[in-house]
């Protein structure tokens, strides 16, 4: 039935206050007014349709994201937006686009390592979207191991130009995203050479197409790599490649931030006038053709990384909590079994299986959106400190954020699975939104940074901190705890070759960490006030639904280390099913608190009415392959075969 809201008896029973709670998701009142109008106005407005995307062809998906992108920027020019509305019209009109590179990796790889004069000139044709940029890392040959990247940048003193070449088919710039039909522009990162030296990964600002007419510009070999994993779903992105054939950049296109080139010669006292506008040094060509070492760690040429791993964390509590939304109230729609005298039978989201396997991701989609609040703030803390030339949390906010990135996707990758999977066979369906937002979702585990090879960063950071245990440089921060596991220090192992040997197993201590520091950042959130009634209580259950469902699964590591006894896991375990059913009233409300619009939401089985049959109903008859009765290729192989004239058929 129309207009009747099917799960209104599951709303009746919640035990808090929704709105209340819609405020603590979205982060403050404002964020929640703005995160609400956007939403609403993308979800009105016919020219941001998506429910066709997984019947378009390649070609045709791209050219309507390409139309998309356009009427969103028009959208935005029109309506004044401010930068906050427009990141939110860009996350609710939901495509994967170039237009995510540009404004995500490099907007923030100028900001971060462009010098004052190269800000000048860049930020303002990006920021109108006069030039259109992308990230131009990655080889055929080499992603993780930024340092084995084979392009070379050489620098030509007689012109005071760089020459970008790519010496090798592994040398091809291979998967960054924008560059194969759209990017006018790229940070391509290359090897520098100068004076015969290599010097090491440098980024360089490229233009790569006319501005005329979009032609590929001399030396460059341009193109897209090819259809992704999924139908629709990822494919509206042009992952591209790029073969450079000795493409000469003026010298000022390495980025190279620094503080005013003179005031490195300046008098102390000018040099205090600037103090406020010093900025980080990275290295620097001079035209004389000398490589002045940055006087700072090398490191920083990795930022852009650091904030898109910052903002990839807080876009895993909307990627799970979507999934989970779906799952959930589908799961208190569908019915299987149990009619009692001729009743209604049970819901499925009543059986324990099933709570035991959705509300500890419910738990974790709220868990990840407040470690996600608190890395925005810890990376906001460390871009301070960095300006102010203090370089000491560097290190803890890179563990942080590879850590958060690595333990965040791959949870939420699984947990969207895992929600296609609590659905039945209607969540194989594209109408119900899983498959697709899995396979634009899942490449987060691999895409700026592998997840385990980034869990190993965070491996190496917790052994060097065991190492400095019992010496003068006391942990701080998130590793403060480990002044209490000193006896480490004792413990020594007699596996050769230390760190490779044992790597699996430090990589499980690196999932650890990151999980303790996820469960910590929820009771910090608890100890905050939180206002509206039963709101606090809620988000209690939940915090010790995500901690105790971890203690379950991770059981063994825990009685083998004698950190708990049977007795504490078979209590931890009874606590969990009473938990689980103080959830369940509340499970509907719960996931109407991320304020989630159908439009967004792109589900059938998630609908905020749960009114699912006639729609899956009726959806079914809008497919292409309904728009006849009798399908294309009946009279060349259906017939031929009923009629046993296959074989004298032309196939
Ligand atoms: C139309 C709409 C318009 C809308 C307008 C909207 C307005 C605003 C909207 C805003 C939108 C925002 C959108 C954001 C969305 C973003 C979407 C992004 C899409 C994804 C695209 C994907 C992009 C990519 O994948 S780019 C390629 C990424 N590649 C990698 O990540 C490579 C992984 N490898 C590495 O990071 C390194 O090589 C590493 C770390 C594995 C090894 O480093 P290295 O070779 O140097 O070796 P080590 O010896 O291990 O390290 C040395 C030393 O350095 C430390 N370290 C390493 N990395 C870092 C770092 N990043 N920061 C700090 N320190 C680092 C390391 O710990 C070592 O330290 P030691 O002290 O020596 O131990
Ligand atoms: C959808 C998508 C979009 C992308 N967009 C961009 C972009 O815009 N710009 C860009 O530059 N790049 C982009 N990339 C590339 C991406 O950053 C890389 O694919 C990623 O960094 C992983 O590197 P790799 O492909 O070299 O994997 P590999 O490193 O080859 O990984 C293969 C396997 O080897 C393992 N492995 C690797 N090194 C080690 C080690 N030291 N120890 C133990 N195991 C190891 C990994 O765990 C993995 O299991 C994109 C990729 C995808 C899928």
């Amino acid at each position: 039935m129309e207009g009747v809201d099917h799960l209104a008896h599951e709303r009746n029973k919640s035990e808090f206050d929704v709105d209340a709670m819609k405020i603590v998701w979205a982060g403050s009142p404002h964020a929640f007014v703005v995160s609400d109008r956007i939403s609403k106005l993308v979800a009105s407005d016919p020219g941001f349709r998506k429910d066709n995307r997984s019947t378009l062809s390649r070609k045709e998906l791209f050219k309507n994201t390409l139309r998309k992108a356009a009427y969103a920027w028009k959208t935005i020019i029109d309506l004044h937006l401010s930068e906050e509305e427009a990141a939110k019209l860009r996350f609710y009109v939901d495509e994967p686009a170039f237009t995510d590179v540009h404004w995500g990796m490099f907007i923030p790889a100028i900001k971060g390592q462009g010098t004052e004069e190269q800000q000048q000139k860049w930020l303002p044709l990006a920021y109108k979207m006069q030039i259109i940029g992308c990230y131009a890392q990655t080889e055929l040959g080499h992603g993780s191991n930024v340092q084995g990247l084979e392009t070379t940048a050489t620098f030509d003193p007689q012109t005071d130009e760089f020459i970008i070449h790519s010496p090798t088919l592994t040398s091809s710039k291979w998967w960054p995203g924008g560059l194969g039909k759209v990017a006018t522009h790229a940070i391509a990162y290359a090897l520098l050479i100068v004076g015969g030296r290599e010097q090491g990964v440098h980024g360089f600002i490229v233009q790569l197409r006319s501005l005329e007419d979009h032609s590929p510009l001399p030396g460059m070999t341009v193109g897209d790599i090819g259809m992704k994993f999924g139908n629709g779903a990822y494919n509206a992105m042009d992952n591209g490649v790029l073969r450079f054939d000795h493409v000469r950049i003026p010298r000022n296109q390495m980025l190279m931030r620094c503080a005013q080139y003179t005031c490195l010669c300046m008098p102390s006292d000018a040099k205090l006038i600037l103090e406020p506008c010093i900025l980080i040094r990275v290295s620097q060509v001079t035209c004389e053709g000398k490589y002045k070492q940055s006087d700072v760690p090398r490191q920083l040429v990795y930022g852009a990384m650091l904030y898109v791993r910052q903002t990839i964390v807080a876009d895993a509590s909307c990627a799970l909590s979507r999934a989970v939304c779906i799952a959930t109230r589908y799961s208190a729609v569908r019915r299987q079994f149990g009619s009692q005298n001729g009743g209604p039978e049970t819901q499925v989201i009543d059986y324990k299986t099933q709570q035991s396997r959705l509300f500890p991701l419910l738990a974790s989609a709220y868990a990840f959106r407040f470690v996600g609040e608190w890395l925005k703030w810890l990376y906001a803390d460390v871009t301070q400190r960095l300006q102010a030339n203090d370089f000491s949390t560097l290190p803890e906010a890179h563990a942080c954020t590879a850590g958060l990135k690595s333990l965040t996707t791959t949870a939420t990758a699984d947990g969207i699975e895992e929600c296609r999977k609590l659905c039945g066979g209607h969540g194989y369906l594209c109408s119900s939104g899983l498959p697709e937002l899995f396979a634009v979702y899942v490449p987060a585990c691999t895409y700026e940074g592998e997840n385990t090879v980034l869990l190993l960063q965070v491996a190496r950071f917790l052994m060097k901190t065991v190492s400095q245990l019992g010496s003068s440089k006391k942990p701080v921060g998130t590793i403060a705890y480990m002044t209490r596991v000193e006896h480490l220090m004792q413990c020594r192992c007699g596996v050769q070759r230390g760190f490779a040997e044992l790597s699996a197993d430090l990589v499980e201590a690196a999932v650890a960490h990151c999980q303790l520091l996820v469960v910590s950042k929820f009771i910090e959130k608890l100890q905050q006030e939180i206002p509206g009634k039963g709101v606090k209580q809620q988000l209690e259950v939940l915090c010790n639904i995500y901690a105790l469902f971890l203690l379950h699964k991770h059981q063994g590591d825990f009685l083998s280390t004698g950190c708990i006894t049977p007795k504490h896991a078979a209590l931890a375990n009874d606590e969990l099913r009473s938990l689980y059913s103080q959830v369940r009233p509340n499970a509907i409300a719960l996931v109407d608190a991320f304020n989630y619009t159908d439009h967004y939401l792109g589900s059938i089985l998630g609908c905020y009415d749960g009114n699912v049959y006639p729609k899956l109903y009726e959806a079914a008859w809008k497919d292409p392959l309904n728009e006849s009765v009798v399908p294309d290729g009946y009279h060349q192989y259906i017939r031929p075969l009923l009629k046993q004239e296959i074989r004298t058929a032309r196939l």
